[in-house]
């Protein structure tokens, strides 16, 4: 099997919730194996799976250990891979699974945002060349120096699935999803959203940046510098739903390509000297509190006070809450926020911000924050105006 090309392809919760959706996947994982590839899957935890174990650790701690809730989040990943093992065995198919650390996933040793350092992938070429498909859990890895089992972060899988295409030099890169690849905006929110059938490494960075959940956003980073041929499929179709490429031909500078947005921005307030005084508080705080670093949005520092705008996961922003209103110098000024972002293809153009406030103005929506970067318009707006402020900038998204 040495010279047949290798195919990574990864499985999100969604398309692995039940045993049977995993016999599904199983039997497209034997026909790609049947047609002559070598095939290396790279699977989520069923469905929720993550999310209850983290509400678990909860229950049982305020603060749990980030080494403990590591090993713990690790066990969604094992389930699915040795179900999905059992499954292609039963069609007849060799396989073999492997946690992160098996299959040769080295990363730094910060336990729930770990970054992969390198890929030594050895068990899997050994595997590979003996005709297996390799069942690999996602989100996880090994920190060579203090051996302990570290995870990527919410949504690592698909980092995992680039990073070991890189390693094993595979063809492409297929990230399997439920929905139609990526997609002008979220379509259970504008249901009739058009699917991307091309998209530049630029604009996808700052889509899943700004909210896109189809993509782990440092696993775009990852594909455009290791030069990974990456695809998004829709979970059961043959065609590739989204290209990523590395420069959108034919498309015109400044497009409005797609509108996505965070659901909820939370804000914090630090007494302090300026705003470094005021990272460094933070920065103690989520230590003391066993907190990993949140997405940071914005910052800014008056009057005594520096200001952080941060987006994370629900379960970690809820715990961020309740660690503030035991601390004195660190407090929730407001309610949370929500962000609505319209990502264009090259530089936004100089008159898009204001025409997006004069739409959400028509629709009776007041953002009180605006960011710019160099793809995208990000206007911060109240958490029940989210879903109207995405449907109202989504008619600036050229239909073509
Ligand atoms: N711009 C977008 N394009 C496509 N899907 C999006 C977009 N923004 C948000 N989504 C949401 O992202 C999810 C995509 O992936 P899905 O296959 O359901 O999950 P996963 O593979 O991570 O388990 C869907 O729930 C979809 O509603
Ligand atoms: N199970 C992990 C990792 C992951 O990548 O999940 P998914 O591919 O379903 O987003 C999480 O929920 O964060």
């Amino acid at each position: 099997m040495r010279n047949h090309s290798i195919i990574v392809q990864k499985y999100g919760g969604v398309c692995l919730e039940t045993p049977a959706k995993i016999r599904s996947v199983a039997r497209s994982l034997a026909d790609l194996h049947g047609r002559g590839h070598r095939v290396v899957a790279i699977v989520s935890a069923m469905g929720k799976t993550t999310d209850q174990l983290i509400q678990m650790a909860y229950q049982v701690s305020p603060a749990p250990n980030r080494r403990e809730l590591d090993m713990l989040l690790t066990t969604g990943e094992r389930i699915s891979m040795s179900l999905m093992s059992m499954a292609l065995a039963d069609l007849g198919v060799p396989a073999i699974s492997f946690t992160g650390s098996q299959a040769g996933v080295m990363t730094d040793d910060s336990h729930s945002s770990a970054r992969i350092l390198d890929v030594r992938p050895i068990r899997v070429r050994e595997e590979l060349d003996r005709g297996r498909v390799v069942v690999l859990a996602g989100f996880q890895g090994v920190n060579p120096a203090t051996r302990e089992i570290t995870t990527l972060g919410r949504g690592g899988s698909d980092t995992t699935a680039v990073a070991m295409a890189a390693a094993l030099k595979a063809e492409r890169c297929e990230i399997i999803k439920e929905v139609d690849g990526i997609c002008s905006a979220d379509p259970r929110i504008v249901p009739d959203a058009k699917s991307l059938r091309q998209v530049d490494f630029a604009s996808l960075s700052e889509m899943c940046f700004w909210g896109a959940k189809v993509l782990h956003f440092r696993s775009i980073e990852l594909a455009q510098s290791q030069d990974v041929p990456l695809v998004i499929k829709q979970w059961g179709g043959v065609e590739h739903s989204t290209q990523v490429v590395k420069e959108g031909a034919g498309m015109e500078n400044g497009k409005a390509l797609a509108v996505n947005s965070i659901a909820r921005i939370e804000h914090v307030e630090i007494d302090s000297r300026d705003l470094s005084h005021g990272f460094e508080k933070f920065a103690q705080h989520l230590k003391q509190n066993s907190l990993s670093w949140p997405q940071l949005l914005d910052s800014g520092f008056a009057a005594g006070k520096t200001s952080m705008t941060v987006a994370c996961d629900s379960e970690w922003l809820d715990a961020l809450s309740r660690t503030l209103e035991q601390s004195q110098d660190l407090r929730k000024p407001r309610e949370a926020s929500s962000s609505v972002s319209l990502t264009c293809f090259g530089a936004v153009s100089p008159e898009l911000p204001l025409t997006a406030l004069q739409v959400l103005a028509h629709h009776g929506i007041v953002p009180d924050k605006y960011v710019m970067s160099p793809n995208s318009v990000s206007l911060f707006v109240p958490v029940e105006n989210r879903e109207a402020a995405v449907k109202a900038l989504h008619s600036l998204v050229q239909q073509t």
